[in-house]
């Protein structure tokens, strides 16, 4: 940047007490003229200044414009991973990508790694995102529109019949149940062991009814936001109503709705007020639009009865272990896209499988493929399956072992 060079020294007059009037007057021409040059000099040094202001202030005119720009604009959401010295390190949501970036010195000192942060799409950092918008990003999971079909739940038909009657039909053809006088389910309980495609399910009639699906788990809502567990209840079906139709899949409800106990820890007053707000969104759901409700629990026994009411979650469906025949189509489902030997006998198989779920039963697929991968075998055989078998009970045992040891 050019500096302006300093303004021109003010004139003195310097006269002599032995000039004569003729040298005195001559000084004072002179000293007058250089006052009028002066003035000149600084008229035109006004002028500069002038126009050097109205260059400034038309930049910044543009920087406001540009600002407010900036900050109208959409902005991306990243994770802080690292505050160096150089520079903060951003991981952008959705692709991950990790971006080296500067930050505005008061903002550097308050992030931390961990922190959300909008950016723009020079990767700047804007602002910090505060608690609020990350506790209701973490603790839902959304998805526009998840992959599973029913063709992909296998050994529970009866189950899908039934859950498409409660949340599809409502969904798909309401006038229906008007036309006919009857009230949809206001919410449907799945209830059986783990791992038996009770998400599954949820994902899958959202998918068929092109809902978004939004799903909470119980258990985080009480282990992870402590204290905010109403709050994001209220959020759950705000979110809903923004997004219908969407079906909301609340997994673990035990988790907020057991029986009350005697206990009268801070803890349970806590999960008490989180259980009564999910009681009073129901209760206020009556017109529900295109929003509905499955909830799930491998703890039917634990559940308050106050939230099984009419109007609540009034349809209860039992999501079993597969039987034989379930096993032996959810094995098919899982190989679909496996290359398995031609004799692969999948009856056989699933005999032996009892008490498997289906989530156990995926794993053994995905553990017999890894037996053929080790041999360099490009075909998946039985007897992958059988070695598979023998290494997952085996680890059952020893859990069960580590387990009952832990407990006492
Ligand atoms: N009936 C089924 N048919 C096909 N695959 C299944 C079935 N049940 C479970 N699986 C497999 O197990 C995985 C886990 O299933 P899912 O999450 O639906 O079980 P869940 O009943 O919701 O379990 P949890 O109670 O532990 O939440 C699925 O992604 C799928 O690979």
């Amino acid at each position: 940047m050019s500096h302006s060079p300093s303004l021109p020294d003010r004139p003195r007059l310097d006269l002599d007490p032995d000039m004569s009037d003729a040298e005195r007057l001559d000084a004072m021409r002179k000293h007058y003229a250089r006052i009028v040059q002066v003035n000149d000099e600084l008229d035109e040094r006004l002028r500069e200044a002038d126009d050097r202001r109205d260059g400034l202030q038309e930049e910044v005119d543009h920087l406001k414009r540009r600002n407010e720009i900036l900050k109208t604009s959409s902005l991306y959401i990243a994770s802080v991973e690292e505050v160096t010295d150089d520079g903060v390190v951003i991981k952008q949501h959705g692709n991950n990508q990790e971006v080296l970036t500067e930050v505005s010195p008061q903002l550097q000192d308050d992030l931390e790694p961990g922190d959300r942060v909008a950016i723009n799409d020079s990767f700047a950092v804007q602002r910090l995102l505060d608690d609020e918008t990350d506790a209701r990003a973490q603790a839902m999971e959304v998805d526009e529109s998840p992959e599973v079909r029913y063709e992909d739940i296998g050994g529970i038909d009866e189950q899908v019949r039934e859950v498409r009657e409660a949340v599809e039909d409502p969904l798909v053809n309401p006038g229906q149940f008007e036309t006919v006088g009857v009230e949809p389910p206001s919410g449907v309980l799945l209830h059986g062991p783990p791992g038996t495609g009770k998400t599954m399910l949820a994902k899958a009639v959202a998918n068929e009814t092109d809902a978004t699906f939004i799903k909470m788990a119980g258990s985080e809502l009480v282990r992870k936001f402590i204290g905010e567990g109403s709050r994001l209840v209220r959020d759950l079906f705000e979110l809903a109503s923004e997004r219908e139709p969407a079906v909301i899949f609340i997994d673990e409800i035990d988790a907020v709705a057991a029986k009350r106990t005697d206990s009268k820890t801070s803890g349970d007053a806590e999960v008490q007020r989180t259980m009564m707000q999910l009681l009073s969104e129901m209760d206020g759901f009556e017109d529900r639009g295109e929003i509905r409700i499955i909830a799930a629990t491998n703890r039917f026994d634990m559940l308050d009865e106050a939230i099984l009411r009419p109007g609540r979650f009034d349809r209860l469906i039992e999501v079993p272990k597969p039987g034989v025949e379930g096993r032996t189509q959810i094995l098919r489902i899982h190989t679909q896209d496996m290359n398995v030997a031609d004799d692969l006998d999948f009856e056989e198989l699933a005999e032996e499988l009892d008490d498997y779920s289906g989530a156990d039963l995926a794993s053994l697929t995905t553990e017999a493929g890894m037996y053929a991968i080790r041999d360099e075998r490009t075909e998946v055989t039985q007897e992958d399956f059988e070695q598979a078998r023998e290494k997952m009970e085996a680890a059952e045992e020893s859990s069960d072992r580590s387990a009952r040891s832990y407990q006492y």
